[in-house]
């Protein structure tokens, strides 16, 4: 295929929770949605996941665009792609921005996938048809609105509740947890929140069988987490610290963590998480398949990576309804008894809802990529 254009729609939408984390309180939500266009006429759609604001990676949606505008799109011109790992070397001359890439790489995908006549989780090589799935809990401001979330979420079917932590809000959160909820598969994540200063807090979160601590310590660490991990009995899950399989290879040579979390857009795209899962499965760390709050077109490639073998940990990955009144693609996708099925069929695969995506846009512009350079 070659690509021939590429529209990218930037929308913003409003969330049906505050989501309040270690860095702060998210109400509403800004994409890039890449629409791409191949030479034969598909179309396939990928999204941007970067946030607004620089708090998460470095990215932001208008470094995303900036990167997709001069650097990444140019280097689509004439290029004759047969497979979606080749976008690897065709990027290579353009250092990280992993978020920029990995959505015209989901496009891209997208595209491969159509062409080949196969589900996007087909075309990954997937394996499971039903996947199970958990849920991310933000800070909640009192101890009742903290349980009612969690027993919702229990009621709801998750198999795994995620909780957001912080120093400070973090033995009283998990003690009150499971003085109600005893046995619930139930993991704390940190976003980065704590240095090794903190060890004796850390360590007295041991005693509440949690599944893991996900990104105690700082973004860009990986040796501190060795140090850590050394002193914990919990597993160490790292978020923020892996960017790319170097850094899965590292994190496991010094013993960074037990657990990865895969997001797609944080280590660059499909291909990338696709061999960090075949890594992990062979190392035997486990993996699952982290969230970034998607729409339901990063939600569908979210579900066709955690189709993978390796995806036995539940994911955060809900329902489109969990995150949105409407999404963006229909039908909705659903959650029900903590599973979600990976769509496979032609006839029943979710498509755009052009009415929902033209009601959240802020602004659209089209790239002629065959007359960029
Ligand atoms: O997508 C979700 O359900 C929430 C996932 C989540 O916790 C999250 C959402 C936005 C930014 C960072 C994180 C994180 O995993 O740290
Ligand atoms: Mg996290």
């Amino acid at each position: 295929m070659k690509i021939q254009k590429v529209t990218i729609h930037h929308i913003k939408m409003p969330l049906q929770f505050t989501f309040a984390t270690s860095f702060g309180v998210m109400t509403e939500k800004e994409f890039l949605i890449i629409e791409a266009t191949a030479n034969d006429g598909t179309i396939g759609y990928g999204e941007c996941v970067a946030f607004a604001a620089p708090w998460y990676t470095e990215e932001t949606i208008q470094t995303c665009w900036h990167m997709l505008e001069d650097f990444l799109l140019p280097l689509l011109q004439d290029q004759e792609i047969n497979h979606p790992d080749e976008l690897q070397a065709i990027f290579a001359p353009i250092r990280l921005n992993h978020m920029a890439k990995s959505a015209i790489e989901g496009a891209i995908w997208d595209i491969y996938a159509q062409q080949q006549g196969m589900s996007l989780a087909q075309a990954l090589g997937a394996t499971q048809n039903e996947i199970r799935v958990g849920v991310a809990i933000g800070l909640q401001p009192t101890k009742q609105a903290l349980l009612q979330q969690v027993g919702k979420a229990i009621a709801m079917g998750y198999g795994r509740i995620k909780v957001k932590i912080k120093p400070g809000h973090d033995l009283e959160v998990i003690s009150t947890i499971r003085e109600q909820f005893p046995d619930v598969p139930l993991m704390a994540d940190a976003n980065a929140a704590y240095t090794l200063d903190d060890m004796a807090r850390l360590q007295a979160l041991d005693a509440y069988n949690l599944l893991m601590i996900e990104q105690p310590l700082a973004f860009d660490d990986l040796i501190e987490h060795a140090t850590l991990q050394r002193q914990l009995q919990t597993a160490i899950c790292l978020d923020e610290s892996i960017h790319s399989l170097e850094d899965v290879k590292k994190a496991i040579q010094i013993g960074s963590c037990r657990i990865i979390n895969i997001k797609i857009g944080r280590v660059g795209g499909l291909t990338v998480a696709k061999q960090i899962h075949d890594y992990c499965r062979q190392h035997d760390v486990g993996v699952w398949c982290g969230g970034m709050l998607e729409t339901g077109i990063g939600r569908l490639h979210n579900i066709a990576l955690n189709a993978l073998p390796h995806f036995v940990l539940p994911g955060d990955l809900s329902g489109s309804h969990h995150y949105w009144q409407r999404d963006i693609v229909k039908p909705p996708i659903m959650m029900a008894h903590g599973k979600i099925q990976v769509p496979m069929d032609k006839e029943t695969y979710p498509v755009i809802d052009h009415q929902a995506l033209a009601q959240y846009t802020l602004t659209k512009k089209e790239y002629d990529v065959t007359g960029l350079v």
